[in-house]
């Protein structure tokens, strides 16, 4: 059995599920079911705190898990990332009100943080960037709603999760300094672990539905003197299939495609002389 750790709640949880539902395996009937067995997949699925995921799967209990790479960098726990997951993607960074932000900048890099105090959710990640600048600051530990504990009097910065900086415009604040890490989720496994047939299994799968999700299929017809300049414009990943017409003009060709790409691609073709261009959703997919 693959014993697999998944976001029960929060940011990465929607995603994370529907990736594996995708992937094919049985989703949980609703979001007190912590546990689910998928004996069709060999697999048994744990829905987890995302920040208690790092900690199982480093301890060697789960075998992988989904979570973000600033709550395994924040963890410290003995795991390590497979693979990007492409989805709740953000950045760590400080942030203040504009005096301070000022007033810190005045200093080289972090040094002006030194005797501030620093609201995080990710004490961690904080502690190890102001010691790897040599710099001594508090660090006060909160669970979420960050931005407004400067508002509250209980720090001077945050350190915080940033996507489309909504929040921290709300809360007067502004971000300062270079990033302090980007983050996206992960698919994670303990760091070492001996090669797993099961977990590269359970990788090629969520690559197939990467994939899939990325590409679409695109069949045309083309007269058979222009298909190779017809498969310039549609290269595929390894190559296109050419299939004879029963008009012997004529070829039929199939190739995959990026999605955000396509419709640049059916302009060109037609250009070309292509007809019957067709784009089709890929279910699932190994490439
Ligand atoms: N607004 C956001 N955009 C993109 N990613 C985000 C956002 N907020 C949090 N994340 C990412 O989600 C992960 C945190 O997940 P978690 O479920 O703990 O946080 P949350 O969504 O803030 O939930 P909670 O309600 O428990 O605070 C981190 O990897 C973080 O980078
Ligand atoms: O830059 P933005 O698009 O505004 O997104 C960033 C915000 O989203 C997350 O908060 P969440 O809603 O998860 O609340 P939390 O602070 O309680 O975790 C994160 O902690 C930031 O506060
Ligand atoms: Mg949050």
């Amino acid at each position: 059995m693959l014993r697999i750790a998944l976001p029960n709640k929060g940011s990465l949880s929607e995603a994370a599920t529907a990736m594996l539902h995708e992937a094919g395996y049985r989703p949980r009937k609703d979001g007190k079911e912590l546990m689910v067995v998928d004996p069709a997949n060999n697999a048994e699925l744990f829905f987890l705190r995302p920040r208690d995921i790092a900690t199982y799967v480093g301890s060697g209990r789960l075998d992988v898990g989904i979570t973000g790479r600033d709550l395994l960098l924040d963890s410290g726990a003995g795991a390590e990332a497979i693979m990007d997951l492409g989805f709740a993607r953000s950045t760590f960074r400080f942030a203040a009100l504009p005096a301070t932000v000022e007033q810190v900048t005045k200093a080289q890099g972090v040094t002006g943080l030194a005797g501030l105090r620093i609201a995080s959710a990710y004490p961690g990640v904080v502690r190890d960037h102001l010691a790897a600048a040599g710099v001594t600051a508090e660090v006060v530990k909160l669970d979420g709603a960050v931005e407004v504990s400067i508002a509250l009097g209980v720090a001077d910065v945050v350190a915080d999760v940033v996507e489309t900086g909504t929040t921290l415009r709300h809360a007067g604040l502004e971000v300062f300094g270079d990033p302090i890490l980007t983050s996206e989720a992960q698919l994670i496994r303990r760091a070492g672990a001996e090669d797993n047939p099961a977990v590269e299994q359970f990788v090629r799968r969520l690559r197939g539905v990467i994939t899939a999700r990325e590409y679409v299929l695109m069949d045309y017809d083309i007269r058979a003197e222009h298909v190779d300049e017809a498969v310039r414009i549609t290269p595929g990943i390894e190559s296109p299939t050419v299939s004879p017409l029963h008009d012997r003009g004529w070829v039929a060709v199939r190739s995959m495609v990026r999605r955000g790409e396509a419709q640049r691609m059916m302009d060109d073709l037609w250009d070309l002389g292509a007809r019957g261009i067709l784009v089709t959703d890929i279910l699932a997919c190994r490439v």
